[in-house]
């Protein structure tokens, strides 16, 4: 199968690919790129295979950095763009289930290609367009099949995150995981505690945002990879509510609140929920916002001062998030009520501190008190945000 138009991402990279094959060198495309020009689906990043050594291809470019020599990994920066070129080569040698501390070059594509993951993410392209399709990935992206490269069971102990890099597959591109996989999958879920908990997150983030996030949730949670992650673990019955939500989540923080609502964990173990999951701490304290606010919705209609608290992002997240578990809100009537909020931040305030020192107030905790009712009264809409308004009560 050849491919005649070439998007314009692989057309930049043909000089590169150009340069490696005029050396002699065998190069091609690999990998998700193939993948995802092949479903028209957008290509976020062009990975280059070839048979030259890391030092080889250093010498035939001017700016190279050494991203991971020993994976046999170089980036070339090349125009506006950077490549990641990794010498052929197989994952030999795992002890211990995750990628290899060293690895093993090899002189054929055939033999990279057959260390890979999933059929799918085996095929490559060379400089003409042409697909070399080694191990039927055509059939099984046109049959929408996420299946093993040979045998299942050795792909997941070359590296065991490839069991959630499947689900996270079936998400993303709506697929179905190959019965076979997926019974590997069931057979050593286990496997995946070897693996650290950020690349653990990163593709269960990927999954519960994917379009089919549901469907690959109820995998996730029947081949038991479930409970290999934190705080899971004997959670089935709780999360098993979200295979059966009408929507899934749209962003990182609502994913997080809902699966913590659905969980049923006391406010005081989100902090410690999120970690376990070795998340940011930006990201803890704004899906501790949403579910404060999620939890004030469902008692009662926010107040103009409970909104501009909250912020519009926490208010839009939470009414997605209220949506998400079947107890709608009018949303739109909220975003309408934030938008006429007469400030939205503390900085608009007309008056400060200073001002009410200039009017007699002592430097002390009555400021801070008299800022707050200030602010309140303003963004209530009881007092106008102007100088003189807020003197004249001030004073009064
Ligand atoms: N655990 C892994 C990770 C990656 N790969 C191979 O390396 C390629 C590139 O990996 P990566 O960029 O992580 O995934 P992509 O398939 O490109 O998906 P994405 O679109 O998310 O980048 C994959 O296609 C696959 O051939 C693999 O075999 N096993
Ligand atoms: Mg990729």
């Amino acid at each position: 199968m050849r491919i005649n138009n070439l998007p314009e991402i692989f057309i930049q990279a043909l000089p590169v690919l150009k340069t490696l094959t005029t050396a002699g060198y065998e190069a091609y495309f690999v990998g998700g790129s193939v993948r995802d020009l092949l479903l028209e689906r957008h290509i976020h990043d062009v990975d280059i295979a070839t048979s030259a050594y890391p030092e080889e291809v250093k010498e035939l470019f001017t700016h190279t950095i050494d991203t991971g020599i020993q994976h046999g990994t170089v980036t070339v920066l090349y125009g506006d763009s950077s490549y990641e070129i990794t010498t052929f080569r197989t994952e030999s040698g795992y002890q211990d289930y995750r990628r290899p501390d060293k690895v093993e070059f090899v002189q054929n594509l055939a033999e990279d290609l057959k260390r890979r993951d999933f059929t799918i993410n085996a095929l490559a392209m060379d400089q003409d367009g042409e697909i070399r399709d080694l191990f039927d990935g055509l059939t099984d992206l046109n049959q929408k099949l996420i299946k093993a490269v040979g045998d299942p069971e050795q792909r997941f102990h070359e590296d065991a995150l490839r069991m959630m890099r499947a689900v996270r597959f079936m998400s993303q591109l709506k697929f179905t995981i190959e019965a076979k996989t997926e019974a590997a999958i069931k057979d050593h879920h286990e496997l995946l505690s070897k693996i650290s908990v950020e690349r653990i997150r990163d593709e269960f983030i990927k999954m519960c945002l994917g379009q089919n996030a549901r469907q690959a949730f109820q995998v996730f949670l029947n081949t038991e990879l479930s409970e290999e992650v934190p705080d899971f673990r004997g959670k089935k019955e709780q999360l098993s509510v979200f295979p059966s939500l009408t929507f899934a989540p749209s962003t990182e923080a609502s994913a997080w609140a809902v699966i913590i609502i659905l969980l049923k964990l006391p406010n005081e173990e989100i902090a410690r929920f999120m970690r376990d999951w070795k998340n940011s701490n930006a990201m803890a304290k704004r899906v501790e916002e949403i579910i404060y606010f999620f939890d004030l919705l469902s008692d009662h209609t926010p107040t103009s001062f409970e909104l501009y608290q909250a912020g519009l992002e926490v208010v839009v997240s939470a009414c997605d998030v209220s949506r998400i578990l079947g107890q709608p809100v009018n949303s739109e009537a909220l975003v309408d009520q934030y938008t006429a909020l007469p400030i939205k931040k503390d900085s608009e305030l007309a008056i400060n501190g200073g001002d009410l020192i200039k009017w007699g107030l002592k430097p002390g905790p009555a400021l801070g008190e008299n800022l707050a009712t200030i602010k309140e009264k303003v963004v209530s809409g009881e007092l106008a945000n102007d100088v003189e308004s807020i003197k004249e009560f001030f004073l009064s």
